[in-house]
């Protein structure tokens, strides 16, 4: 019988997150991956309960047609104000909490498939900003230095140098995200540096996950 565990996935923009789920793929294991981006957008979907409660703390022009959230709207509302943000998270994160846990239960609760056991991955930017690290087992957070991401932003987002600027520091810096992680304490963690090779990267997490798993490494 296969272990299962449910990893949280944490890093920056840019640092990493969807090459280490890439690099899961086609394993002998069961990879599931939750994301919790998603999980927001989908509470931005007409007739969902968060859509009054948006509309009313920032004004009709947030509605979309269809009567959901039109997400640019609002991110041009709310990237760039902490206090805005704040407003719509305070609102927004139980709910994505709400659904990651359903999740989650539903997955543990269908059939292992495989001997090798599963992972259950809730890929997550604000992990433990949103205090979501209470849902997990174990927590990766994928780094890279700040130049690096910036690079890789630009390139992927095709975005200029303020732009890239701008998104990167509407998050944690890497020094306050290292700082966060101390407040873990009993919760495994283990930081992925991105700034190398790919393979080497692909590589790591390959051994990470048959390590969690208590997989024999070969
Ligand atoms: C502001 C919103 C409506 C903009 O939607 P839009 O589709 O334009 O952007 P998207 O969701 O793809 O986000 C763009 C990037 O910003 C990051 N991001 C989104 N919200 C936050 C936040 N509160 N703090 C830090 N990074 C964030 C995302 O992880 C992503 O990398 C949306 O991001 C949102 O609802 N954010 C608040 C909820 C949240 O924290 N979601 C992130 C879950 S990981
Ligand atoms: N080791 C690496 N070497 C070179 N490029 C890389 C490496 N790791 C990731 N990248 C590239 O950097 C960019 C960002 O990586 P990725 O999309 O995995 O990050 P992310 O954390 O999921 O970002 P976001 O939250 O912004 O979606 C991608 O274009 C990816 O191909």
């Amino acid at each position: 019988m296969g272990t299962r565990k449910v990893i949280g996935l944490w890093g920056g923009i840019g640092s990493g997150k969807t090459t280490v789920c890439s690099a899961l793929e086609g394993q002998p294991f069961r990879v599931d991956v939750i994301n919790a981006d998603q999980l927001g957008h989908a509470a931005y979907a007409p007739g969902e309960a968060a859509v009054d409660e948006i509309a009313a703390a920032f004004g009709s022009e947030v509605r979309a047609e269809d009567g959901g959230i039109n997400r640019r709207a609002l991110g041009a509302l709310v990237f760039g104000s902490e206090a805005k943000m704040k407003t719509l998270t305070d609102i927004v994160w139980p709910i994505i909490k709400q659904k990651a846990r359903q999740r989650i239960d539903e997955l543990k609760a269908s059939p292992l498939q495989s001997d090798q056991g599963q992972l259950i991955i809730l890929e997550a930017a604000v992990l433990l900003e949103a205090s979501w690290d209470e849902l997990v087992d174990e927590v990766w957070v994928t780094m890279v230095d700040e130049a690096i991401a910036k690079e890789r932003i630009m390139k992927r987002n095709k975005l200029d140098e303020d732009a890239a600027t701008k998104r990167l520091s509407s998050q944690m810096s890497n020094e306050e995200r290292l700082a966060k992680l101390k407040e873990l304490h009993s919760l495994p963690h283990v930081v992925i540096w991105t700034n190398r090779e790919l393979s080497s990267v692909e590589n790591d997490v390959l051994s990470l996950a048959r390590k969690t798993l208590n997989l024999t490494l070969d």
